[in-house]
């Protein structure tokens, strides 16, 4: 922390003898000429706000500017006012009570609580319209007790309103217009659950700037959230507000404003594939937390595999690596920030067409060593592999969805492998008939484990009245699967290659938008079926050096498809928001792209700001 602020915080404890922990963080104030704050009680009636620490038994206001005039703080209806004989360096609103002048240096410390634990109310107070001047002041709140929010409290919650597939993301956010003259507007949002107060505070694509509001401070009205949430929504809140250099203001656009909203889709995705290049732990870390700021609520890693690099490694080594990848995974999905940014982490196992790696330790899984994919049908052994990483597996990802994969399979290693081709034979089967045997014995190995099976789309392609009817079907190659799967009665996720592949740095971010998960399906009933839709950053082409621009911010205008209806002329509706939104992810650190810059990671062409490249 600062060192300033913890300076005047230890002065404050030794004045007022409160002990530090006590106090609730400072908040500055700020009032143009006019503004004043209304009469108030700073106390608490309610029992939400004071389950951490208490009641707020005691206030410190120290003033930070000189004001010419006006500006004071007064205290109306307490007994002292009578006692206190003022000029006429004093404002009109100050001989209304008892008053403080604001002198830049001075602080003022006053109780909310009487020592017997009631109320004050002659602690009412607010202060005088500033009249000459500018006035700046901070507030310490002092609560009656500690008030640190115990992080056990944080894992209380019901297991409805915990982090899974359909959690209730539902909010309604009301920013009322600040009553005339006073420097307090007032937000409040409610949700069921912390997620929806997440996404409640993140950023909108609807978000159109309409009339402009400057108020300087923000009063939390009403909560139906507790502390913990309410913390979180402050530090998020400020994502609703821009920063104005010229009105050195914070700015809150459209006020006053009312939403309800919650998401379109449960599934909202970003796929990250590892497997292709090593992406440093931090880079995965910055990726979770920046996608809460578009709202996706999950984390797809392709692909759980060995690092190319490692794969002539000998099987101890490559037992470490693959640990020490896992251990790396845990720490990504276990970091505070996919929890709290309300992601979910879903891995894959990509089998029987993309499992090589994993032949690195037990080569009997392979067909031969010189014909490796797909993983060998004929061997008990290789289903005993999948079922061993599989265990693993499930002991750190919690999330109720596995992906199998199951793309791309292509049979030439069975059918021309001595022993395969044998086995085959014996079993009556085609090569294709195979495959459907790998997939669904694959199936049946996470579905022990009790997960639900996620493939790709070929395998609904292929034998699509033999898979396990929870199968989420993964669309990947062109339009049109989702209908035909939810037809089926299978659920699908939404990822046609032409709008939703990060790599393809050819589609523009308009194309990225205009792609309709729900398209050609036509009964409420089948488009419940369309869980959502990911956008896949694949791997080929892209690492740490620029993997977040070639994420951000195409993937905001999927995102932006996740949680909104399709709208005409979005060149002029969401373009500035989209620009907006990128500025936004570069003030955060998140290096993403400029908008209209065409291959997405070429360097801008203007010298211009952010919002126009
Ligand atoms: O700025 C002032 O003089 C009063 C501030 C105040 O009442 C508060 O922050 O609670
Ligand atoms: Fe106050």
């Amino acid at each position: 922390m600062d060192e300033i602020i913890t300076n005047i915080e230890a002065r404050v404890a030794t004045w007022t003898f409160f002990p530090i922990e006590n106090g609730e963080p400072i908040q500055i104030l700020r009032y143009e000429h006019a503004q004043k704050y209304e009469p108030h009680f700073d106390f608490f009636r309610d029992k939400h706000n004071i389950q951490f620490g208490g009641n707020r038994v005691a206030t410190v206001v120290m003033y930070l500017s000189h004001v010419r005039k006006g500006g004071e703080t007064i205290f109306p209806i307490t007994n002292s006012s009578l006692s206190q004989t003022k000029d006429d360096s004093w404002s009109e609103c100050a001989k209304m009570g008892y008053a403080v002048k604001p002198i830049k240096g001075d602080a003022l410390l006053f109780f909310n609580i009487r020592p017997n634990a009631t109320a004050d109310t002659s602690s009412l107070h607010g202060s005088c319209p500033v009249i000459d001047g500018e006035k700046w002041s901070a507030t310490k709140w002092i609560r009656a007790r500690n008030f640190d929010i115990p992080h056990k409290k944080l894992r209380q919650i019901p297991e409805s309103k915990m982090l899974q597939l359909g959690v209730d993301e539902s909010y309604t956010l009301k920013v009322s217009k600040p009553k005339r003259k006073s420097i307090l507007g007032e937000a409040i949002i409610e949700a069921n659950t912390v997620y929806g107060a997440l996404r409640g505070l993140e950023w909108h694509l609807d978000g159109k700037l309409r009339k402009v509001l400057v108020i300087d401070t923000f009063n939390l009205g009403k909560r139906k959230l507790n502390y913990c949430c309410l913390l979180m929504m402050h530090q998020t809140f400020s994502q609703l507000c821009s920063f104005d250099y010229t009105t050195k203001t914070v700015q809150i656009h459209k006020a006053p404003w009312s939403i309800k909203d919650k998401p379109r889709f449960s599934y909202r995705g970003l796929m990250i594939d590892t497997s292709r290049h090593y992406l440093p732990i931090d880079v995965i870390k910055q990726i979770i937390e920046s996608m809460s700021y578009a709202k996706f609520i999950l984390f797809f890693l392709h692909n759980f595999r060995c690092e190319r690099e490692f794969i002539n490694a000998q099987w101890n080594k490559l037992k470490y690596i693959i640990y020490q990848i896992l251990a790396k995974i845990i720490f990504a999905s276990n970091f505070p920030s996919a929890d709290n940014a309300g992601i979910n982490v879903m891995a894959e196992v990509d089998v029987p067409g993309h499992g090589e790696s994993w032949g690195v330790g037990y080569p009997e899984i392979w067909p031969s060593p010189s014909c490796r994919e797909p993983l060998d049908v004929s061997k008990t052994f290789t289903f005993d592999i999948i079922s061993g990483i599989l265990s693993d597996m499930r002991k750190i990802f919690p999330f109720e969805l596995f992906h199998l994969g199951g793309d791309e399979v292509n049979t030439t290693c069975w059918r021309e492998t001595p022993h395969v081709k044998e086995w085959l034979h014996n079993n009556n089967m085609t090569a294709k008939d195979a495959y459907q045997y790998f997939v669904l014995k694959a199936q049946d190995i996470a579905i022990s484990k009790n997960w639900t099976p996620v493939n790709w789309e070929e395998t609904f392609n292929t034998f699509p009245a033999k898979l396990h009817p929870q199968t989420i079907v993964h669309n990947w190659l062109g339009g049109g699967v989702c209908a035909k799967a939810v037809a089926k009665g299978f659920r699908c996720i939404f990822s046609n290659q032409a709008f939703w592949y990060l790599d393809h740095l050819d589609v523009p971010w308009d194309m990225v938008y205009t792609a309709e998960p729900l398209d050609g399906i036509d009964t409420d009933s089948e488009k419940e079926l369309v869980i959502g839709g990911e956008v896949c950053m694949w791997g080929e082409t892209a690492d740490a050096s620029d993997v977040q621009q070639t994420i951000w911010p195409r993937a905001a205008a999927a995102a932006g498809k996740h949680v909104l209806l399709m709208r005409k002329s979005i060149t002029l509706t969401i373009l500035p928001r989209f620009k907006h939104f990128r500025c936004l992810l570069n003030r955060r650190g998140v290096p993403a792209a400029p908008v209209t810059n065409f291959y997405a990671r070429r360097a801008p062409d203007e010298p211009g700001s952010c919002y126009d490249q």
